[in-house]
Parts: structure tokens; C-alpha cells; sequence
């Protein structure tokens, strides 16, 4: 087990279940949850509610993306320093469904720490994993792209992955934490990839597209 209690990252995406009051039903769960637990749950939400949910709820928020520019003349890019502004502490980066060049996630990541932003980099596999290690971010997020949004597990259907990325990433920095992600939607998921080396998990659809979100995220934090 890692000395730190594993995180659990919610990344709302654009589901249709994920913005505006559905948003709010979703953080305050997470919220509840968090604070039952003493488990430290991060949101994702869409930029639009990056504002509302830092204002609304104590829980960590993060961007989902953010672009490698300094402030000035970059008409419809995203500034690292405007989402501190409206309440973010964190980022995603080069999530699979929002790919980046090598060049663009690093300067993204140099963006985000000028800003005092946390980094997550997000990658596709273990030799993008250890590249990714290299820029220093906060975390590295394993999320095989074939696992996401299928419902089937990481932990279970690829455990090689995160030992391997586990072991990337920690060979080139090991202080830089590991994440597991792509089709994770349960306690026992979480306790698995915990064991195979990972800080953490990334998830999405388990929790957005649930019925009861806290009904899922009550059993993702049950193992921990
Ligand atoms: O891409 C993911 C989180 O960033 C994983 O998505 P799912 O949890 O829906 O598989």
C-alpha cells in the first residue's frame, strides 16, 4: 500500500449526465463521500463549471485540459492561470480522448506549474508513461484507451500495465505518483490497482453515468 491513502479522481468528460445540476448532484455525492471516508476525491468537471464547483463544494477540482500558452493574444485557448482563477487547483493533460504532442504536453505541464496548478499526464501505454515521468508532473494517469468507458476493468483485464507504467515512472522520478484508470468502477477495482503499485485511480463512467453516483462512490472507497 502506498504511505499516502490512495485518491480517487473523478473525470466528468462532456457525458450528458456530467454538466450544469447533474454537476452539482454528482459533486455533492463525491463531497459526502470524501468527507465520510477521510478519502481524498478530486473532480473533473467541464470548464464551464469549474467556477460553481470550486465555489460550491470543498472538494479538490481540477481542469480537464489546459493549453501550454502564456497569457496574452491566444484567441479560444485555455489559460492555466484563468483556471487557478476561477478555482481550480489541478489539471488533466493529454487525456486519450484529448491527445497532445510530446511538445505540447510539456509545455502544458510548465504552464499549469507556473499557474500553481497540479498535473496529471495521462498516457496510453508504459513507454509514454515513462516519457510523461520525465516532465516532472505531479501524477501519471495509466489508461489503456481500448479499457475506457468499457466497463471492463484495468485492474483486472490489463494488471500488467499498471505494474509496468508503475515501474516506468518510478525509474525515471519516484516522486511522481501513479494512477490507474479506464473501466474502473468499483472498490475491489480500486483495492487491485492499489496493489499492483498505483496512488490512485482515474475513473469516469462508473461514477457519472450512475443512477446513484454515491451509491458507487461509497463502494470505491469500501476497500481502501
Ligand atoms: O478515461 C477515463 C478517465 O479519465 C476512464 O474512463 P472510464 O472510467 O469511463 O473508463
Amino acid at each position: 500500500m502506498p504511505e499516502e491513502k490512495p485518491v480517487i479522481m473523478i473525470n466528468f468528460k462532456t457525458y450528458n449526465e456530467s454538466y450544469g445540476f447533474r454537476a452539482h448532484d454528482i459533486a455533492e455525492a463525491a463531497e459526502t463521500v470524501a468527507e465520510e471516508s477521510g478519502i481524498e476525491i478530486v473532480i473533473c468537471p467541464g470548464f464551464m463549471d469549474i467556477h460553481p464547483m470550486s465555489n460550491h463544494y470543498r472538494l479538490p477540482v481540477f481542469a480537464q485540459h489546459i493549453d501550454g500558452i502564456s497569457p496574452g493574444a491566444h484567441t479560444g485557448h485555455i489559460l492555466a492561470e484563468a483556471v487557478r482563477a476561477a478555482g481550480a487547483t489541478g489539471t488533466l493533460i493529454n487525456h486519450s480522448e484529448r491527445r497532445l504532442t510530446l511538445a505540447d504536453i510539456s509545455a502544458a505541464v510548465d504552464a499549469a506549474k507556473r499557474a500553481n496548478l497540479k498535473t496529471v499526464v495521462c498516457t496510453n501505454n508504459t513507454a509514454t508513461s515513462g516519457a510523461a515521468a520525465a516532465l516532472s508532473p505531479d501524477y501519471v494517469a495509466i489508461e489503456p484507451p481500448e479499457l475506457i468507458g468499457s466497463g471492463i476493468s484495468v485492474a483486472t483485464a490489463d494488471p500488467e500495465i499498471i505494474e509496468n507504467s508503475v515501474n516506468a515512472v518510478k525509474s525515471v522520478n519516484k516522486d511522481v505518483k501513479v494512477l490507474a484508470g479506464a473501466g474502473i468502477s468499483s472498490g475491489s477495482c480500486v483495492k487491485r490497482a492499489v496493489e499492483l503499485g498505483s496512488d490512485g485511480v482515474l475513473l469516469a463512467s462508473g461514477v457519472v453515468k450512475a443512477e446513484d453516483p454515491a451509491v458507487v462512490l461509497r463502494d470505491l472507497v469500501s476497500k481502501i
